[in-house]
């Protein structure tokens, strides 16, 4: 099985706390992104300390009460299902800080990590604070919550984004990347990808390639994995009859989402 993708690994920390996913600069080619998954029984808690780590926390699905013992922000999250297909709500926390999530309901938590030394405030990202974006035509159609757009000054390093790809339409296309620090042209973001299907048996495929083929890897994708995203192209097709999903964490040396599109494909936006 490629590197590159990560079944989930479902491991019972504490009481009522389930690490479904756990990608570290350690157990990954990644030096600015790292990404739990986190399933909370209700009452259950989750805490850590940040050091020099920013944390962006997604209720992907459920309520939690979230803390970083200063600010508390109860009854956070605003769907059962993530095909409910509306945008939830999270919170920024930055280094040096600590959090503790506490589950109301049986939640899944997305955290999304990344190097951070100038302390921000901490900063309740409601479900209406998103942007919501209508990307693309034709078979190429998806819809784009901007959780933590590089827009939001709210973060040193992090983005982060849901996508919504229907069925039988292709996102993250016409292939993109951002691999080479190099802007104005492009800017260097690793990059995960957490997937969900619907209905749930689904897969999707994904190509994670670089110009020279270095990296050539062609992945079948199901329900609840995880893709890494180290550098390359990294375009998702959707089967007919089934609903993608997928959280992005990007982060690199600068906060700027400055994709280059492969010059082979970039035709498909002339049409
Ligand atoms: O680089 C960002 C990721 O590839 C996705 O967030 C992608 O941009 C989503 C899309 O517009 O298809």
């Amino acid at each position: 099985m490629s590197k590159l993708l990560r079944k989930p690994n479902k491991n019972e920390s504490t009481q009522g706390v389930t690490i479904v996913h756990d990608v570290t600069t350690e157990n990954s080619l990644l030096k600015y992104v790292e990404f739990k998954i986190v399933d909370l029984a209700p009452g259950a808690t989750y805490a850590e300390e940040l050091a020099k780590k920013e944390c962006c926390i997604v209720a992907l699905t459920g309520k939690i009460h979230v803390t970083d013992k200063e600010a508390t922000f109860k009854n956070l999250g605003t769907r059962e299902s993530i095909f409910e297909k509306k945008p939830t709500d999270s919170v920024y926390v930055s280094n040096d800080r600590c959090f503790e999530v506490e589950a109301v309901s049986q939640a899944r938590v997305a955290l999304c990590y990344s190097p951070s030394e100038k302390q921000l405030p901490t900063k309740l990202i409601r479900a209406s604070d998103n942007g919501v974006e209508h990307r693309g035509k034709y078979n190429n159609k998806r819809m784009v919550h901007n959780i933590l757009p590089d827009s939001d000054p709210s973060a040193n390093r992090l983005l982060v984004v849901e996508v919504y790809t229907e069925s039988g339409n292709w996102s993250s296309y016409p292939p993109h990347k951002h691999d080479q620090d190099h802007l104005p042209q492009e800017s260097l973001l690793e990059e995960t990808y957490y997937h969900e299907m619907d209905p749930p048996q689904g897969f999707v495929f994904q190509r994670i390639y670089t110009d020279d083929r270095s990296i050539d890897e062609t992945m079948t994708v199901e329900n609840g994995d995880v893709v890494i995203v180290p550098g390359g192209y990294h375009p998702v097709g959707v089967p007919e009859g089934y609903t993608s999903y997928y959280l992005n964490v990007m982060a690199g040396p600068t906060r700027i989402w400055k994709f280059h599109n492969d010059p082979d494909h970039a035709w498909i936006l002339e049409r």
